[in-house]
Parts: structure tokens; C-alpha cells; sequence
């Protein structure tokens, strides 16, 4: 163990053990986890070690080589589809795995599949008897939903749809492990029967053989070639030419057309849009919370065993996490991971309440479901992007090293800002929501729409202080004073932006014009929501922590920089309306200051409870025994630039040095 890490660990204030039992969900959660853990981590075919060094066809075999031997040993450990011990097996090799939109494919089709066609496609799916991907996107839209050109058009006399792309821009693009694994695509297509176009609706459409994997008939098929990242996934183009598929193949929970053609509507408009919303819930915890807690884990451990330059002249050089701009660097991001933590379950909680209801149709949740996870899926990704680039930097040149992992983590990051939704419109559908929930609640008393409001936005109608009482920096530190703010300052950006709108509207602008010219301002008042409903959810989840006040007051201060940080950066809109002052945003200041040397005590404490194995962090930057520079040296020692010799200095350096040697 490195002796300055080490030390680091000396006097605990809480126990981690019992920080990572509450983040697994309980200790026996914990131990079934570090036990899978131990059975992977025992298999040579399943480490990552050589990751950094493959190219994009060796990153796909391997993972899918993963994803067969985890399959294998999952049988013969009787470890059941969608169980626990699955699931932490992906997180052991950093979800490095091939079938990912498989079981988008599968949890779509228990989304929008009737009971029957659960029945039959759901033990295809869990069995890999049939490879699924979920093919959306087109070349030419992705998220204007309305304009995907591809078309499922019923035909009586056959029963059957005939699966087109028209045009170009109506090839699907991008859908994961479409390019070289699926044998089914779940095509989102226009549906048209009896001469009348429907609207977006799934089909299940056979793409390759089961005997020998080529394409079927009608069926153009490849892989769309080199991205930023996600290497491991073979994101796929999809061109179909009048496929046929039998009418059962349309997914009909909430529509389906009868044999004679007849169209019958059983959901509301946007039903078969909930297979989104099932996968921006499910991605946040999985997907994108994960790459932030690994990224600090690996900067704030190399902070502490990395040395430069000197506190006093007199002192010995220090460690690069106790200069005070490294803290302001690291503990935002670490606050968002234990923050994102909690609002990820949330809303996971929130999506499991509603989606029985859902199924059941129900709708009556979906708006709001709709709108925090849209939202939520935005504010998330947008941040734990920005905080994954800030540990990246906060290693300095050896965060741009691959070996480090922080490159690694923050292509892979990025991609969340624009699947299952781009960020900028999945804003605009959370501030369209509360727009017309504001605008509900102006109605006259008496009205009879004007109903009561959904539990994420009913702080828009309680009652509201124009001035924060704070005095001292202390009162910053009360997560009623916080969270008042936010919520004042959420409330004053909902009511500008419902004003803004008026305004365009009064002034002849048409609906369509005037909400144009209003976005930007609309989401920054969904910034401000999000934000309000993140402290409020990270608040609300540590005054449950009573019995455990060691670990209670370790999240609180977490808690308080989360709140204050966004506060500070955001300032100018609490000082707009006078709501702070120049003074009490000092207070605030000096508060969220004098938290980070508090912090800095249980910081590399607070990223052991993350409890990442090495080899799922696979850094030579953030090991556990803080041992960098030695893994640093030996792992370039494994760099194929180090072992497969030097062509170049043949063809090209010898007859160069040569050729100048001769003219000398
Ligand atoms: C191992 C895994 C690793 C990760 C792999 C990543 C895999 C990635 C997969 C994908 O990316 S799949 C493709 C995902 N694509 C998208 O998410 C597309 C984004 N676009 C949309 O969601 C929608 O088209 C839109 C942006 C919401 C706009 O749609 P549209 O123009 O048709 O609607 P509007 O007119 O704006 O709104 C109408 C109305 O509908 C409501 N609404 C919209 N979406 C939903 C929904 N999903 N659920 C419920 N309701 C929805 C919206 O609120 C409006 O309601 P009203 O205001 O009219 O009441
Ligand atoms: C790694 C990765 C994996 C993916 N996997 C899948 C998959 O498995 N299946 C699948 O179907 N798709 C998949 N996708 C596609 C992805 O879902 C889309 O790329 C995404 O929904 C964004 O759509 P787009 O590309 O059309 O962007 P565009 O909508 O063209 O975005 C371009 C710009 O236009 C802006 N814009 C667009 N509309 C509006 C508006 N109404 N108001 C304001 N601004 C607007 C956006 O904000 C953005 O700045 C994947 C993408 C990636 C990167």
C-alpha cells in the first residue's frame, strides 16, 4: 500500500463498509456482489486488461466473447436471467459487453407487447434464441419521431405488413447490435392500414437467418464504422425492401389493427413512446451514474499519492488534493455521485409505482413520469459529462493517457447526452410540462380543470418568501434554506418563461413562433427545476438516515456543497430578483468553502465506498493501494507501440536517417 494513500485511511469518521452497504441496498446485497465479483475477476476470458490496446473489431469480439462466457457461466451457476448476480457481473467488466440493446429489444417488447406476445417473445429473448435490437433512428431523423419515414403498411388479403424504406434517409442508423449480432430488429415504423397513416408503431421484423446469420431477404445489413467510443457495441444501418411479417408481429398492447385492416386505438397518443422512458430510467443508474463514481474514484485516489509544487517553501512538495482548487475541481463531482445516487433510485421507485399502471393503461402518471425522466435523463448525462472531463483534467498529463481510464470514461459518457433523446429537447418536453401545469394552476378557482398538482412540481403553488432570511454563512448550511431557494428561484424562471411566451403571443407572434423564440429561456428554467428537485430528493434521503449519524453527517456536507455549488453557479439568477444579496451570496460562498477542507478528511474514504474492484476500474491512475507510477510504467510496457516492432522505422526512418547520413 502506498504510504500516502494509506494514511488517508487512518482515522475514519464513518465506516465505509456500512456507506457501501447502504449504496448496494443492504450487506447482503454487498456480499452477493463482492461474491460474483471474485467468480468473474477469476476468469481469465473476462478482464479488461487489454482494452486500451484494441482495435474497434477486437473491442467487439471481445465483448462479445464476455457476454457468451458470462451467459455459460451463468448457467451452469444458476444465476437466472435479469437476476441480481447478472447484473453485477455487468458491472464488473464495466458492462463491457456484447447485447446491450438486446435487452432494450426485450424490455420494449414487455413495454409495448401484449400479454400473448410476451408470452412468446420474452423466454426467446431471455434464452438468446433470438438476438433483439431496438431500430429507431434513421439516417435522416432520430428525433423528430413524427417525420421516420419507414413504413409497415397492412395488407388484408395477406395479413401481413409490408416493412419498406423509402427513401435514403429512412435507413435506420445507429442501433445497437444491429450491425453484425441481431436477428431481429424491433423496427419503429409508420404504421398506414386501410389508406390511413397512424403513426410511430413497433414491429418485430426477422433481419438475419438462424441457420447461418445472413441477411434475409430484403434485408440490407451492416455495421455504420468507427465512432467516438462505444467500440464494444456494433451500432448498425438498417435498409428494408418491402419485408413481409405476419400481422401478430406488430407490437399491440395499446393499438392494433384487425384482420380486415380496421385501426384500434387502445392507449393514448404517445404509448408507444414508453419504451423510451423505460430506457432513460434504466440507463441512468446503469449507464451513466457508474462512469462519474469511477471517475472519482480514479482522480481523487491519484490526488492524493501525486505531489507538486509547494505549500510553504519551507514544507516538503504536497499532495496536489490539498490545494484548494483541486477540492473545488473534485468534491462537485463527488457530491453529484452520491447525489445522482440517491435521485437515480428515486426515480427508479417513481418508474416502478407508475409503470403497473402504465401497462395496465392507465395513464394518468405518464406525464410526469414522462417529464422527470426526460429531464432527469438530461441533468444527469449534461453533468456527469462535464464532472467525468473535470477528474480527466484534474489528473493533469496523465488523465489524457488512456491507461489512466479517464478518456475511456468520458467518450463513453458522452454518448449519453444524445441517445434515448438529445439533451437540449429532452429539456423542452420537461419545460412544455411545466408550462401547462403553471398554466393549470392560474385557472380560476372555480375551474374544472384546474386539478391538484402532480408530487414533483407541487412546490409551484406553496407559498413563497422574497427574500432569503439567510444571515450568517451557517444558515447555508440548513437544507430547508437551500432548497427554499431553489425552489424560489425554479418558481420566478417557470412564471418568466410562461410571461415570455404571453408576451410573444399578445405581440401576434403564432403559438409555434413564440414557443421558438422562448427555449432558451424555458430551459433554463427547467435547469432550475432539475436542480430544485435534485437537493430536495438528495435532502429527503438523508433525513431517512437518522440511525446511521456518522454516515448522515458525511452525505450532509456532500448534500450541502451539491446545493450550494449549484447555487454559486448559477448565482446571477437568485441575485435577478433580489431574492440573495451580494452579502449573502458571499455567506454562501464562505459556507460551501469552509466545506471542502471537511470534505478533503473522508474524500478518498467517500470513493472506497463506491467499492469498485481494480480491475473494473482497470486504471493505472486509481488502483486501490495507490501504486500509479509503477502500473503506469508497467502497463506501456504492454502497448503494442512496445511490442510488435516499428515498420515505420524500415520503410520510412532508416532511409530518412541514412539518406541524410549520405549528404553529410
Ligand atoms: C448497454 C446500454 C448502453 C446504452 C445504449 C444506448 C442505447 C440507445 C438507444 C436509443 O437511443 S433508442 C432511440 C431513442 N430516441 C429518442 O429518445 C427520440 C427522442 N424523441 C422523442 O422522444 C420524441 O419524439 C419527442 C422529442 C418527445 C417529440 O415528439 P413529438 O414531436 O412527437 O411530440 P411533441 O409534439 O413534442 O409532444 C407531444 C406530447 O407527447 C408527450 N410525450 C412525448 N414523448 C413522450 C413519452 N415518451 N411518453 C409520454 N408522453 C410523451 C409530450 O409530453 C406531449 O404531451 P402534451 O404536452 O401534448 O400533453
Ligand atoms: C452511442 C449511440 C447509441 C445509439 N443507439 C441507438 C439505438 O440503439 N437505437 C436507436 O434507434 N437509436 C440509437 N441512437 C440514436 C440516438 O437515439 C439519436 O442520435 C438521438 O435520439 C438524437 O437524434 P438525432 O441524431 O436525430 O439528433 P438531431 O435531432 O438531429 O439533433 C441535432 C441538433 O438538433 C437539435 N434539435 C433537434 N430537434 C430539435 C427541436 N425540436 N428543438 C430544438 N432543437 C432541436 C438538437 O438539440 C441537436 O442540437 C444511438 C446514438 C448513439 C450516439
Amino acid at each position: 500500500m502506498h504510504p500516502d494513500i494509506e494514511s488517508e485511511r487512518h482515522s475514519p469518521s464513518f465506516t465505509v463498509e456500512e456507506l457501501t452497504n447502504m449504496l448496494d441496498g443492504g450487506a447482503q446485497n454487498t456480499a452477493l456482489r463482492r461474491k460474483v465479483e471474485s467468480i468473474i475477476h477469476g476468469e481469465p476470458e473476462l478482464s479488461l486488461k487489454d482494452n486500451y490496446f484494441m482495435t474497434q473489431n477486437e473491442r467487439y469480439e471481445a465483448a462479445v466473447k464476455k457476454k457468451f462466457h458470462i451467459l455459460m457461466l451463468a448457467q451452469r451457476l444458476g444465476w437466472y436471467h435479469g437476476s441480481r448476480e447478472l447484473q453485477y457481473a455487468s458491472r464488473s467488466v464495466s458492462g463491457d459487453l456484447g447485447f446491450g440493446i438486446h435487452h432494450i429489444f426485450q424490455q420494449s417488447i414487455r413495454s409495448l407487447g401484449s400479454e400473448e406476445q410476451i408470452a412468446k417473445w420474452d423466454p426467446l429473448c431471455s434464452k438468446f434464441q433470438i438476438l433483439g435490437t431496438y431500430a429507431q433512428t434513421e439516417m435522416g431523423h432520430g428525433t423528430y419521431l413524427q417525420g421516420l419515414e419507414t413504413e409497415a403498411t397492412y395488407e388484408a388479403a395477406t395479413q401481413e405488413f409490408v416493412v419498406h424504406s423509402p427513401t435514403m434517409t429512412a435507413i435506420k442508423w445507429w442501433p445497437g447490435d444491429l450491425g453484425r449480432s441481431a436477428t431481429h430488429a424491433l423496427v419503429q415504423a409508420q404504421l398506414i392500414c386501410s389508406g390511413a397513416r397512424q403513426g410511430m408503431h413497433a414491429f418485430i421484423v426477422p433481419i438475419r437467418s438462424l441457420d447461418d446469420h445472413s441477411p434475409l431477404p430484403g434485408v440490407t445489413t451492416g455495421d455504420i464504422g468507427p465512432k467516438m467510443d462505444f467500440e464494444h457495441v456494433d451500432n448498425g444501418f438498417l435498409k428494408l425492401d418491402h419485408v413481409r411479417i405476419p400481422r401478430e408481429n406488430m407490437l399491440n398492447r395499446f393499438a392494433k389493427v384487425l384482420p380486415d385492416g380496421t385501426y384500434i386505438k387502445l392507449g393514448v397518443p404517445k404509448s408507444n413512446y414508453f419504451s423510451m422512458v423505460v430506457t432513460r430510467v434504466e440507463i441512468l443508474l446503469s449507464e451513466v451514474l457508474p462512469l462519474l463514481q469511477k471517475a472519482c474514484v480514479i482522480a481523487i485516489r491519484y490526488s492524493v499519492i501525486r505531489h507538486q509544487s509547494r505549500l510553504r517553501p519551507s514544507d516538503p512538495e504536497a499532495k496536489v488534493l490539498d490545494y484548494q482548487t483541486q477540492q473545488q475541481k473534485l468534491f462537485p463531482p463527488l457530491a453529484m455521485a452520491y447525489a445522482f445516487h440517491f435521485v437515480g433510485n428515486h426515480l427508479l421507485e417513481f418508474f416502478h409505482h407508475s409503470k403497473s399502471f402504465i401497462l395496465n393503461r392507465d395513464f394518468t402518471l405518464l406525464p410526469e413520469l414522462h417529464a422527470l425522466s426526460a429531464g432527469l435523463k438530461a441533468m444527469l448525462s449534461d453533468f456527469c459529462i462535464q464532472a467525468v472531463e473535470q477528474c480527466r483534467r484534474a489528473c493533469g498529463g496523465h488523465g489524457y493517457s488512456k491507461l489512466s481510464g479517464l478518456p475511456s470514461l468520458l467518450t463513453r459518457v458522452t454518448a449519453s447526452c444524445t441517445y434515448e433523446g438529445e439533451n437540449t429537447v429532452l429539456y423542452l418536453q420537461t419545460a412544455r410540462f411545466l408550462i401547462k401545469s403553471y398554466r393549470n394552476t392560474q385557472k380560476s378557482p372555480g375551474s374544472a380543470s384546474k386539478g391538484s398538482l402532480p408530487q414533483s412540481i407541487a412546490y409551484l403553488t406553496a407559498p413563497d418568501l422574497a427574500r432569503c432570511p439567510a444571515q450568517t454563512a451557517a444558515d447555508f448550511l440548513r437544507p430547508e434554506l437551500y432548497t427554499t431557494a431553489w425552489a424560489h428561484v425554479a418558481v420566478r424562471l417557470i412564471k418568466d418563461s410562461v410571461r415570455h411566451l404571453q408576451t410573444l403571443r399578445q405581440a401576434g407572434a403564432d403559438e409555434h413562433d413564440a414557443w421558438n423564440q422562448t427555449t432558451v429561456i424555458h430551459i433554463q428554467a427547467t435547469k432550475a427545476h432539475l436542480h430544485y428537485v435534485t437537493v430536495k430528493i438528495f435532502t429527503e434521503a438523508l433525513e431517512k438516515l437518522e440511525s446511521q449519524p456518522a454516515i448522515q453527517q458525511v452525505l450532509r456536507r456532500l448534500c450541502d456543497l451539491y446545493a450550494l455549488h449549484g447555487i454559486l453557479t448559477n448565482a446571477g439568477d437568485f441575485l435577478h430578483d433580489g431574492f440573495l444579496s451580494g452579502a449573502q451570496i458571499d455567506m454562501a460562498r464562505k459556507a460551501y468553502l469552509d466545506l471542502l477542507p471537511l470534505i478533503r478528511k473522508d474524500a478518498i474514504l467517500l470513493t472506497d465506498a463506491f467499492d469498485f474492484t481494480d480491475q473494473c476500474l482497470n486504471s493505472a491512475l486509481g488502483c486501490y493501494d495507490g501504486h500509479a507510477y509503477e502500473r503506469l510504467f508497467q502497463w506501456a510496457q504492454r502497448s503494442p507501440t512496445n511490442t510488435e516492432g516499428n515498420p515505420a522505422y524500415e520503410k520510412y526512418i532508416r532511409p530518412l536517417l541514412q539518406g541524410q547520413r549520405a549528404r553529410l
